[in-house]
């Protein structure tokens, strides 16, 4: 369970989860999860998403961090267009195409995110997993646009090649879903799946009350 003297382990270099992590006030620590993220040719995006989800988890369990963590958190990323993952561009000229393709249309961004305890052991735990979906529709981009933003360089290393919490909001007209699950982890629903599967007693967490002492709070 996580407090003060087990942080949550995130399996994630990505500044975006622990900028959001940090948000919701959990103690936590940080270690890479270095994966292979290659899709198959003929994988279907759902069993692409879980295959590297579980094995982020996996690297996170082999980390020397996870032995004293009172949960683990690894999650992935996709921008799925006519049910195709797009993945991140491996270039401008890939950025730009993959902004043409997204201009003037909806898409479907999907995080997978999983969590399971800590501790030594921890690849025998139960695992859960979910992937949460939201739409993102962009207006008519001109090609102007999508060449300058492509050259800031700033969704070369995003899934679609763009970032919703940066200039990319540009483009987005609006949202049906989690705005957090676009940016990398959806808040709501990790904090749930924290709290359903026991690995979170309380939220949010106060350091007087996870530490044992009497609450601050008046009447609780
Ligand atoms: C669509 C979109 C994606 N992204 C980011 C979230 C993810 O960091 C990234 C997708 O790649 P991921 O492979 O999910 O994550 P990552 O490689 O950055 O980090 P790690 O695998 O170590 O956890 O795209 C944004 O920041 N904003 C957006 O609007």
């Amino acid at each position: 369970m996580i407090d003060h003297a087990h942080p949550l382990l995130l399996g994630s270099s990505s500044p975006r989860r622990r900028d959001i992590l940090a948000s919701l006030g959990l103690p936590f620590r940080v270690a890479a999860a270095e994966v292979s993220e290659i899709k198959a040719e003929e994988e279907r995006a759902e069993d692409y998403q879980a295959r590297i989800v579980l094995a982020k988890l996996k690297a996170a369990q082999e980390r020397q961090e996870a032995a004293d963590a009172g949960a683990l958190l690894v999650a992935d990323t996709e921008v799925v267009l006519d049910g195709r993952v797009l993945g991140k561009p491996r270039d401008l000229v890939g950025a730009q195409a993959m902004l043409r393709a997204l201009s003037g249309r909806d898409h479907e961004v999907w995080t997978r995110f999983a969590v399971t305890a800590g501790g030594s052991g921890s690849d025998e735990r139960a695992v859960h997993a979910e992937t949460v979906k939201t739409q993102v529709f962009f207006r008519r981009l001109e090609d102007d646009e999508i060449v300058r933003y492509a050259a800031t360089g700033e969704g070369l290393d995003k899934a679609g090649a763009y970032a919703i919490q940066g200039l990319g909001a540009f483009a987005v007209a609006r949202i049906e879903g989690s705005y957090t699950n676009v940016v990398g982890l959806p808040a709501c629903e990790v904090i749930a799946a924290l709290r359903r599967t026991g690995l979170l007693s309380a939220f949010p967490l106060l350091p007087a009350m996870d530490d044992g002492a009497s609450s601050p709070l008046p009447g609780v």
